[in-house]
């Protein structure tokens, strides 16, 4: 890691806050017989950019669902900028700056690509049942043009969603999982399907999101995960065998073995 990255990391890390973004300890997850998850123990700090990575059935989404709230943990706890929130629903974490993409597509394929964001940006925050029409110099409005600026759409504001490209879809699902000032995004697999040139953008538009803004990636595709995040979980058979940096995790033996030549994904 150059000196320059190593410096802008840590500006970043401290101009963030204290507690950790997301503390897991000792998860472990079962569906019946089978551990999903197994003892995990994860600490990323505000603002701090994690991959996860492993082979198909490792665990990663199961781990995003235990963070979200979609599951509960078999045991084990997990902590949200220093807030116990093992037991709490998934509006609750929302509420304190959680969010997450899915590998499925939630988008409005009939609305343009403004009216999405823009009712992500109503969904939360208040009075979001009004039945009013946006309207010029709305602080919504402002919001939802600023955030399909940071996914490059300013463009193609005003089209419809069914009209867009599918990496163009893949870009606005980031804009909606950054709707209403998110402090720590899940990103699951954002890279999947996008072309070489789709993917380059996804790097600049994860790289660029506002610094006090965390995250975990799980992704498939190394080379994206490894150019977006500062730190790296690898994950087998439901456990982290390994952390590091990026440029560690690539060089590691045990690493290569596992997960890059072992044909994964
Ligand atoms: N709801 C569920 N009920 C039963 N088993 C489940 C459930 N969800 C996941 N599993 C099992 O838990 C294990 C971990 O799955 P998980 O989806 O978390 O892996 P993953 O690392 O995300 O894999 P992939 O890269 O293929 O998405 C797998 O053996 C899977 O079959």
């Amino acid at each position: 890691m150059s000196t320059a990255t190593v410096r802008s990391v840590s500006e970043r890390l401290s101009a963030a806050g204290t507690a950790n973004a997301l503390e897991l300890r000792g998860v472990t997850k079962r569906f019946g017989a089978l551990a999903a998850l197994t003892d995990v123990t994860i600490t990323v700090k505000p603002g701090e950019r994690r991959a996860v990575l492993g082979s198909n059935g490792a665990g990663k989404t199961t781990l995003f669902n235990c963070v979200t709230g979609d599951f509960l943990p078999t045991s084990g706890t997990i902590r949200l900028f220093g807030e116990d929130v093992t037991n709490f629903p998934a509006h609750e974490r929302i509420r304190r700056g959680l969010r997450r993409t899915y590998q499925i597509s939630l988008l409005f394929t009939g609305l343009t690509v403004f009216d999405n964001v823009y009712l992500a940006c109503r969904g939360v925050s208040r009075g979001r049942f009004s039945m009013l029409r946006p309207r010029k110099g709305d602080t919504l409005v402002q919001s939802a043009y600023e955030l399909i600026e940071a996914v490059h759409l300013s463009d193609i504001a005003q089209i419809k969603v069914s009209e867009l490209s599918y990496g163009q879809q893949r870009q606005l699902e980031i804009a909606l999982a950054l709707a209403g000032a998110p402090r720590f995004v899940l990103f699951d697999e954002p890279a999947a399907g996008l072309s070489p040139k789709e993917r380059a953008e996804l790097v600049e538009i994860l790289t660029n999101l506002p610094s006090h803004i965390g995250y975990i990636i799980i992704e498939h595709d190394m080379d994206v995960a490894l150019r977006v995040a500062e730190t790296v979980s690898m994950m087998h058979n439901g456990r982290i065998f390994k952390e590091g940096l990026p440029s560690e995790i690539e060089s590691d033996p045990e690493v290569q073995e596992l997960y890059l030549g072992g044909g994964h994904g």
